[in-house]
């Protein structure tokens, strides 16, 4: 009712992401499709990655230039040990002492550019790491943005699960990707060729020497790492299963427990990590093996051996000094390193393909675009006209039109999926209709701003859906300014207000924290949440289909008071709580098939039905009836709140 109507205040509603807008909707990644194929979705992902990089593109190239820079400077130290070579050589050649002068420059010159390679990476660490933290606020404001104008029916489970990974795993994996890849990857690109450059300056065939080992090393490598990209793709995709698997089981482990079906349950997840470790390990094993071969041909005792052996003779033959052997074979040493950063980097680059996926998939939700102006609402009927809606392939609500005449309560009644719920909280636009609108005083709830549809429309659901905060706060979500007094005279009017005055802190009682509610309770202080808001329209699904009996006269008399004067919709779950209606209006398969008072359905076949179904024996036998008058006069009087 109010958290989503307190975030859309907020939040601007994002550019060009209206529901229906035809180009952005074709946008949209089949993420199952792209699931069943890996190389589809790595380069789905790439396309993602660059797509979410936008924003920072710019700060993360100064980064890579400034990590090119400081990747030059690491040849420093290796020109000045080839220049100190040459000077002791040449000293000892003349049998004098070394130029101490000349010695504290080439060393004073090593240490400066050491320094200010450290600095220049470093820097460029900080300035990727303000733009990771910068697109972190983005894409939050984004998320935030596109979620709070997101049709309330979006929030299923399944997407409330991938909001939680989006937030919680996806923007950190980014981290890596923004933050540390982009220095890293350019230093470990430019700092091999820089130095292998410089081992070639030295001498071209000492140059080869440092790399000689290198083509079978690329070639092992290529060979092992052949199916990267797909397998990587691949990995995500199971293990996106084994978690969902395991929420699946975690956040329904009352109900499996409740039915003896621990061991079922923890099958089905036990069947996913399986598989997982099964494809992990015949994907990782051979890889490893791989790996390890290419590794050796880059070990440091084989690039010793064959830099030094290779460059003695080359000493021997009077081509080179030792200095420049030993510069060069040191630069052999460093170079793997770098390309084992290269393929980390690549791997986390392709793992983040992924995530990205899932960060623009929750953007590109549709949005239900709401205007800014508010409208001057005379009266407070609701009309349904022509109205359609589907859930994908299934036809919910179909071609219903429908009046519910200002202050009056009319009931919608149905077998289970006949539509009910979705026709009622159309009401509340929790989703446009696909055909056909939903108006209030004759204004189509699209031209509403949300802020004034939901103080026009109030809501009690089955489930009350309480927060973790005040008594207080839970009461005054809908009107977070609402005055003590109203809050209060709202809670006794909802029949709460004694019990929450025996809470240890009162109405400042933290619920979940400090304490917890019976159902009944908790529907009361839904109730007294719907009473601050004070909205003309009220929804209401029945309420009192769940609670005890004694809760249940309580509850009954808070919704007496709630009900009054108001255009109300009741979802009804039982004849018998209908009687008192205005209206009664009967669906089956998402279509009106009756409507009219108690007395004028008494016969109508599937109000009868109803009736056969819940209370057998029991059903009304029209106003003339005497045995059904009689009982349903007496049910009026139960059930006159509806
Ligand atoms: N989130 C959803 N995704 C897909 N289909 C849905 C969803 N919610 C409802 N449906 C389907 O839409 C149809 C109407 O469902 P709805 O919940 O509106 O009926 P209902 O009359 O309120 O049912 P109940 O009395 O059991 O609550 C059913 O076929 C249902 O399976």
């Amino acid at each position: 009712m109010s958290a989503p109507q307190a975030i859309a205040e907020r939040a601007p509603v994002p550019q060009d992401r209206e529901r229906g807008d035809a180009p952005e909707d074709g946008d949209r990644f089949d993420l199952a499709a792209l699931d069943a194929d890996p190389r589809a979705k790595d380069r789905a992902g790439r396309a993602a990655m660059r797509e979410l990089l936008r924003p920072v593109s710019g700060t993360l190239m100064l980064g890579r230039v400034l990590s090119g820079l400081s990747a030059v400077l690491a040849v420093a130290p290796y020109v000045a040990l080839v220049d100190l070579g040459a000077q002791l050589l040449t000293a000892w050649n003349a049998g004098e002492a070394p130029d101490s002068a000349r010695l504290m420059l080439t060393v004073n010159i090593l240490l400066a550019t050491f320094l200010g390679r450290l600095v220049l990476y470093f820097l460029a660490l900080g300035i990727t790491h303000f733009a990771d933290a910068r697109l972190g606020t983005i894409l939050r404001d984004r998320i935030v943005a596109t979620l709070a104008h997101a049709p309330l029916s979006w929030f299923s489970s399944t997407n409330s699960g991938r909001v939680r990974k989006v937030i919680q795993d996806d923007t950190r994996t980014l981290h890596t990707l923004v933050a540390h890849a982009p220095v890293e990857t350019t230093s470990a690109t430019v700092m091999p060729l820089a130095l292998f450059a410089y081992a070639m300056y030295v001498d071209w065939r000492l140059g080869l020497l440092a790399v000689a080992t290198f083509p079978l090393y690329a070639i092992l490598q290529a060979y092992s790492m052949r199916d990267m990209a797909t397998k990587t793709a691949e990995m995500d995709t199971r293990l996106s299963k084994v978690s969902a698997m395991m929420v699946e089981f975690v956040s329904g482990i009352t109900v499996v427990k409740a039915f003896g079906q621990v061991g079922k349950a923890h099958r089905s997840y036990s069947r996913a990590a399986d598989e997982f470790a099964d494809f992990y390990l015949a994907w990782v094993s051979p890889l490893m093996r791989g790996s390890a071969l290419s590794m050796a041909v880059v070990a440091p005792s084989v690039l010793l051996l064959v830099n030094l052996a290779g460059g003695a003779a080359m000493v021997g033959a009077g081509w080179v000094g030792p200095a420049d052997v030993v510069t060069t074979a040191l630069i052999a040493l460093v170079l793997p390193a770098s390309v084992e950063v290269i393929g980390t980097s690549s791997w986390a680059y392709q793992l983040a393909g992924a995530s990205a996926l899932r960060i623009v998939d929750i953007l590109r939700t549709p949005v239900l675009a709401a205007p800014a102006g508010e409208v001057d609402l005379a009266r407070h009927d609701v009309r349904f006209d022509h109205v359609r809606y589907s859930y994908g392939d299934t036809l919910a609500v179909d071609d219903v039109s429908l009046v519910l005449k200002e202050g009056t309560t009319t009931a919608l009644i149905g077998p289970s999926g006949s539509g009910k719920s979705t026709l009622a909280t159309l009401v509340a636009r929790f989703d446009d209709p696909d055909a056909g609108s939903v108006s209030i005083g004759g204004a189509d709830l699209r031209s509403l701003p949300t802020a004034q549809l939901y103080r026009t429309v109030a809501f009690v659901l089955q489930d009350p859906q309480l927060l973790r905060i005040s008594v207080r706060d839970n009461i005054a979500l809908g009107r977070p300014d609402a005055s003590e007094e109203d809050i209060r005279a709202a809670a006794r009017e909802a029949q709460i207000d004694d019990f929450i005055m025996t809470l240890p802190q009162g109405y400042d009682t933290v619920l979940g924290d400090d304490t917890s509610l019976s159902g009944g309770q908790a529907q009361r202080i839904a109730i007294a949440r719907a009473l601050v808001v004070d909205a003309p329209i009220l929804l209401l699904d029945e309420a009192t289909a769940f609670t005890d009996p004694e809760s249940e006269a309580e509850i009954q008399r808070a919704l007496d008071r709630l009900v009054e004067g108001r255009t109300v919709l009741v979802i009804a779950h039982r004849p018998a709580s209908v009687i008192g209606a205005d209206r009664i209006v009967v669906l089956d398969r998402g279509r009106v098939v009756a409507s009219g008072t108690h007395a004028e359905l008494a016969g109508e076949p599937h109000y009868e039905a109803l009736w056969d179904q819940t209370s057998p024996g029991a059903r009304p036998r029209g106003p003339a009836g005497d045995e059904g008058t009689d009982r349903a006069e007496g049910r009026d009087g139960e059930g006159d709140h509806a």
